[in-house]
Parts: C-alpha cells; sequence; structure tokens
C-alpha cells in the first residue's frame, strides 16, 4: 500500500490502480482508477489535479480540473485523464498521474435578490481590462 500524505507538499499523489495497462491516444480521455476510498469530513473537499510534469512533458491533464470529490462520496476516486500532447502515453499500475488537495469549503445558501451592490468593475469580465 504506498503512502498518501502532504507533509512537504500541498497534494498528495495519486496512482493509477489498472489491471492492464492504458494507453491514451492523443486527444484521448478515460477514467483511470486510483483504488482509493476515503469518507472525507463534512466541510471538506478533495481536489483531483493534474501534475505539472506530466502536463508539461507529455501533455497529460485532467480534462475536469480541479476534479472534485464531496465528503459523502464512497466510491472509487478516479482521475479524468485526457491526452492533450502529440503522441500516445501509456498508464502502467502504479503509475502516479494526478495528485490530491483536500481543503475546506465554505458552506453557503444561495440567496435571490433585484440589486446587487455596486462595484468599479461593474458587469465588465474576460479581458474588459485589456492586458497593459
Ligand atoms: O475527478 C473526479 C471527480 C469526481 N469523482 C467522484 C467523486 C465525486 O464526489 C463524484 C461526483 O463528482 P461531481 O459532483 O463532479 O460529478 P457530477 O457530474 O456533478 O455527478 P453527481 O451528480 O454524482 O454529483 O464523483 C471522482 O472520483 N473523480
Amino acid at each position: 500500500m504506498p503512502e498518501y500524505k502532504t507533509k512537504d507538499s500541498a497534494g498528495c499523489d495519486l496512482r493509477a490502480a489498472v489491471s492492464e495497462a492504458i494507453t491514451l491516444e492523443p486527444g484521448k480521455r478515460a477514467l483511470i482508477p486510483t483504488g482509493l476510498r476515503m469518507a472525507l469530513p463534512e466541510g471538506y473537499e478533495a481536489q483531483i489535479r493534474p501534475r505539472s510534469g506530466l502536463a508539461y512533458r507529455n501533455g497529460i491533464t485532467m480534462l475536469n480540473t480541479p476534479g472534485t470529490i464531496d465528503s459523502d462520496y464512497r466510491g472509487e476516486i478516479k482521475v479524468l485523464a485526457i491526452n492533450h500532447g502529440e503522441e500516445a502515453f501509456t498508464i502502467n499500475h502504479g503509475d502516479r498521474i494526478a495528485q490530491m488537495v483536500v481543503s475546506p469549503i465554505l458552506q453557503i445558501e444561495i440567496q435571490q435578490v433585484y440589486e446587487l451592490p455596486k462595484t468599479k468593475r461593474g458587469d465588465g469580465g474576460f479581458g474588459s481590462t485589456g492586458v497593459r
């Protein structure tokens, strides 16, 4: 059983738990099992994120990044990997394919209102402030 801890780094690595190697052709995606199930305390979530080295070198990221693991989820944690690179990439059993970060969440209740407080930005977004 590999160790999963976050003492010296923000995320703990997630390893592929596959009976057979999976080859991701360019542009293709796959759900990769990790063999992990967990019970997060209420008020926490886990995020599944890419490893930057795999992203940089091989174009392997998570399609839904950050994937959300709910505190009431008891199923196997899976990684939705996608190959954005130009070459096929093979994932073998035990490979570190992603990382997981656990963080507290704010539990909120959304209220419907007819007016919002004014700000300088207002409706501006999506590049409204330019690049310089
Ligand atoms: O990368 C991921 C994302 C999600 N999950 C699992 C845990 C999570 O708690 C559950 C549901 O995820 P999400 O809420 O993102 O999916 P949804 O499409 O909204 O499905 P649901 O209707 O089941 O909430 O799927 C994973 O194992 N890996």
